[in-house]
């Protein structure tokens, strides 16, 4: 007798947007359900420096991940992971990079050798409600970067407008009226605070109600070969750059440091060692908050990584040995 398909959701969404956060949140809903979860994460950058929070789960990362095909065809082969019977899981969460196009891991999922095995249900796409205006002007004058912005809203058969607390009725507004333009009338919007949903309205079958749209035209999740070969002949123009090992921080001034990094950097993750209270800390910056919590481990190298969009890597690299270690060179 064959095996029951896994079902399978992506999460989705701009970086910095709470893809991680829904994440960890469904992983201990599914364990009070006693159910096992399995999870495929995608990084940009070649340091995974979340992997501590995953710790003892059935996981499978996909390190320097800039999607499209070299992404699909990894993601293809780490699949068959799961349909292994030592590594069965009940459900299946994959998370994209913050600039992936859910519909190319969809496509992925598609797959003759992997139909059988994998049934998507949902596409959850976050939204950062206190970015969502200011990205889509930022980004205007980008076709590549406002295509992929559209499409993580299109293809999504969920939204979460998450970041609530961070927003205004009048902001809130003006985003409904954006997301409701782009989105087909059956796509439910929740509004969420840290990704707090129920998990049943996350675990709902909604996949059927698009597939006519992520099919539209191409009969393969709207993506044809040809638009693949031209994917691998331009650079993506988000870039992740890291510094790694460097002393311990003043807590004050680095996040001081974070907050007034240029526009062009959207987001930031990391370990640091602080100077005081000292310890190793891991950081995350995105909408320009900076949020610290100290690691359990305390054996890690410190780690900074920022991503961005055409960021002026020497001048950063630079301010950061002159404003954050006050030295003149790493
Ligand atoms: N104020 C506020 N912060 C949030 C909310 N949701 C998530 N965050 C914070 O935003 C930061 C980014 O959240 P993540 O869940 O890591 O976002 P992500 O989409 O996985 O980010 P990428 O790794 O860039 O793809 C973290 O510091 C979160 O704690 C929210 O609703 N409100």
């Amino acid at each position: 007798m064959s095996q029951p398909k896994i079902p399978t959701y992506i999460l989705s969404g701009f970086l910095g947007s709470g893809k991680t956060t829904v994440l960890l949140k469904m992983l201990s809903d599914f364990k009070s359900r006693g159910l096992k979860p399995g999870i495929v994460l995608n990084e940009l950058g070649q340091v995974n420096v979340e992997g501590h929070m995953f710790k003892g789960e059935k996981m499978l990362e996909m390190l320097d991940g800039c999607i499209c095909c070299t992404i699909q065809d990894d993601l293809r082969e780490e699949l068959q992971f799961f349909l292994q019977e030592e590594n069965a899981v009940d459900v299946l969460l994959i998370e994209g990079t913050g600039v992936a196009n859910p519909k190319e891991i969809l496509e992925a999922l598609t797959d003759p050798r992997l139909r059988d095995g994998f049934e998507t249900q949902s596409i959850i796409s976050l939204a950062d409600a206190s970015k969502f205006l200011e990205y889509q002007s930022i980004f205007s004058s980008s076709r590549e970067i406002r295509e992929m912005l559209n499409e993580q809203i299109t293809s999504a058969t969920l939204i979460l407008l998450n970041k609530m607390d961070l927003v205004n009725e009048k902001t809130k507004d003006k985003i409904y009226k954006k997301l409701r333009k782009q989105l087909k009338a059956e796509v439910e919007i929740l509004e969420t605070v840290y990704g707090e949903v129920e998990l049943d309205e996350l675990l709902k079958k909604r996949m059927s109600t698009v597939a006519v749209s992520l099919s539209k035209g191409t009969g393969n999740a709207g993506h044809s070969h040809h638009e693949h070969e031209d994917h691998h002949h331009h650079e993506h123009p988000f870039k992740a750059f890291k510094i790694e090992d460097f002393p311990a921080v003043e807590r004050i001034r680095f996040e001081k440091w974070l907050k007034k990094l240029p526009e062009s950097v959207l987001r930031g993750k990391g370990m640091v060692s602080l100077a005081s209270p000292s310890g190793l800390y891991q950081f995350q910056f995105a909408s320009k908050e900076v949020e610290m919590e100290r690691m359990e481990d305390q054996d890690c190298r410190t780690c900074l990584i920022l991503i961005g969009y055409n960021m002026p890597i020497e001048e950063i690299r630079v301010s950061f040995q002159q404003e954050v270690l006050q030295t003149v060179s790493i």
